[in-house]
């Protein structure tokens, strides 16, 4: 048994072995599928959900085929890697709460990469005093907590659950218990203090002294209806510095401004304006973009994301790397299937043979070229140079920063600029992140999935029935929208895309098609039983034996 294995200096790329075997597996099927509609044909037996069983079946080849591997190699990596700016949303403190903010942020800001080459940026378009509140009190446990991270090589970087799990996990010796203890006793005082706002619906007025930010809230806000409320909590370039003396990553809040005659685009909206707050500080060429609810659960995501960027070969081809989402805490036996497993440990490693996954929306780190807008070519070779400059020259004007950073987040700014349609994520689609990445695809950019054997985020998904049937209906019908829009694949993509990503963009966007043959499975035999008809060959038959396979 051999597999394929190719190296370059920063990744290899590895496939599957036995690569003819899921072909066979696949016609097999295929096959057997095909004589099953014959036989309900030629039976007069209901047979309606058929076709699409076997179009979607079709469809599904290149991506429930051979996985395709590829590793970072990050030892190889230089020294001195580029930027990244990290942008975070979160949009309703009721529902997202300020604490897993806070703590998705810690994990984040403790990422191993060097904090002069980090910024992040929280968006609240929830525009909650709370989430502000939670959001600064992170600010400062963040300049003991990063370096405590640092020290002893501590995972996972999320507070919450690093405390929950083994107790000082990361370390041992009395001055690790020590430090340890000490960090805790901090964490658990932040935790208080935002559990006491939040019990009270508000922040104690000698807390709200310690921020001008706070000052916002000294009036009712209405999340939809406000100007925007930006603070910079943490400088960089050296200007903030954590307990030992390091330099702190920059840490903007920003609530772009909302008007109720201005489409606002949700998270694409969100992450437009934001994608324009970061370019005014360090315009890093690297963005990568968490949702609120995924922490980071592996410290050294980032440098794997590098490895593929930064390699020699074939970076300069790639416009994002993809990470899984895995989730936590999922009902017993997944209940609803959302910890969408076959997605993130089969279907995206399938992609890999075809130009790379999907966007999936978080855990996506993107050049920052091609996701505002330019396409790729062949004589594009950017050089890392061109891409390390930026922070850590110290040159940024904190007091005009504001200033400027609130014109650029302003409802008007985009008006008549190519913002949503040709630069930054796509608007007017409910699923904005596959639509960008399809976008990104016919542009001539390539994806990379990258599946770490330590996962790099984890998050929530949808616990109860009722938010499933939300998220659902909303991936469907936004996901259709793409396949009936200008976008449809075979229109757009035919030329530009490879036709097996063609194949998987289509088994994506008519995901809706499922609930046709889904419908009848729960239908048919209750209905054919009631009606006596046998809905299988008797076991002498030889048919039997398609139907037991
Ligand atoms: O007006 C909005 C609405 C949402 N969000 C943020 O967008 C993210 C995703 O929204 P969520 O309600 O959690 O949706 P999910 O169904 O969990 O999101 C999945 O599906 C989306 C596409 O529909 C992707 O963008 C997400 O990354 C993916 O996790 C969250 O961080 C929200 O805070 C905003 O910033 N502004
Ligand atoms: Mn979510």
């Amino acid at each position: 048994m051999t597999t394929t294995t190719t190296s370059t200096h920063l990744f290899t790329t590895r496939s599957a072995p036995l690569r003819h075997l899921y072909k066979l597996y696949f016609f097999t099927f295929l096959s057997l599928t095909l004589s099953l509609l014959y036989y309900r044909f030629t039976h007069h037996l209901p047979y309606s959900h058929h076709p699409y069983l076997i179009l979607l079946l079709i469809l599904s080849e290149p991506s429930a085929g051979p996985p395709t591997f590829h590793s970072p190699n990050p030892d190889r990596l230089p020294e001195d890697l580029p930027c990244v700016d990290v942008l975070v949303c979160t949009a309703d403190a009721a529902r997202e709460p300020p604490a897993m903010v806070a703590n998705t942020l810690l994990s984040l800001m403790a990422y191993d990469y060097g904090p002069e080459r980090l910024a992040f940026y929280l968006s609240d378009d929830g525009a909650s005093e709370l989430t502000f509140h939670a959001v600064a009190l992170a600010a400062e446990f963040a300049r003991r907590w990063v370096p405590f991270c640092r020290r002893f090589g501590v995972e996972p970087r999320a507070p919450k659950a690093y405390f929950a799990a083994e107790e000082g996990g990361g370390g041992e010796g009395v001055e690790f218990r020590r430090v340890w203890g000490e960090v805790k006793k901090l964490y658990e005082d932040m935790q208080e203090q935002i559990a006491y706002a939040g019990s009270t619906g508000t922040v104690p007025e000698e807390t709200r002294k310690t921020h001008k930010g706070f000052r916002e809230w000294d009036s009712k806000v209405d999340p939809r209806d406000h100007d925007t409320i930006l603070e910079v909590l943490l400088k960089g370039s050296g200007k903030d510095r954590d307990v030992e003396g390091n330099p702190m990553p920059t840490l903007i809040y920003v609530s772009r401004e909302k008007r109720p005659e201005h489409p606002h685009h949700y998270k694409a909206g969100a992450l437009n304006a934001m994608n324009r707050v970061s370019a005014l500080v360090n315009n890093a060429p690297f963005v990568l973009n968490v949702d609120c609810d995924m922490y980071a659960n592996n410290s050294q995501a980032l440098r794997h994301a590098m490895c593929f960027f930064l390699d020699p070969e074939q970076g300069h081809r790639i416009g994002y790397v993809q990470f899984p989402q895995s989730f936590g805490g999922l009902t017993k036996n997944d209940l609803y299937a959302n910890g969408v497993k076959r997605i993130y440990e089969i279907e995206f490693f399938g992609t890999n043979a075809f130009n790379g996954p999907m966007y999936a929306g978080t855990g996506t780190v993107h050049r920052r070229e091609s996701l505002n807008g330019r396409k790729f070519t062949p004589d594009y070779r950017p050089r890392l140079e061109d891409m390390k400059q930026g922070m850590g020259s110290g040159n940024v004007n904190w007091d005009e920063l504001e200033a400027k950073a609130k014109v650029v987040t302003s409802c008007n700014y985009e008006m008549g600029k190519p913002w949503g349609k040709e630069m930054g994520l796509m608007y007017g689609c409910a699923v904005e992140d596959v639509f960008t990445g399809l976008v990104l695809h016919t542009r001539g950019w390539r994806s990379v999935y990258c599946g770490p054997e330590r996962e790099a985020y984890l998050g929530m998904a949808p616990t109860n029935v009722n938010d499933t049937l939300v998220q659902h209906k909303r991936w469907s019908t936004g996901l259709l929208q793409i396949f009936l829009s200008d976008y449809c694949p075979w229109t757009r993509g035919l030329g530009k895309l490879k036709m097996g990503q063609i194949m998987c963009y289509s088994f994506y966007t008519l995901w809706a098609l499922w609930c046709m043959p889904m419908l009848c499975y729960a239908l048919l035999p209750s209905l054919a039983l009631a009606h006596g008809i046998p809905l299988f060959p008797k076991a002498s038959d030889p048919w039997f034996a398609v139907f037991a396979f």
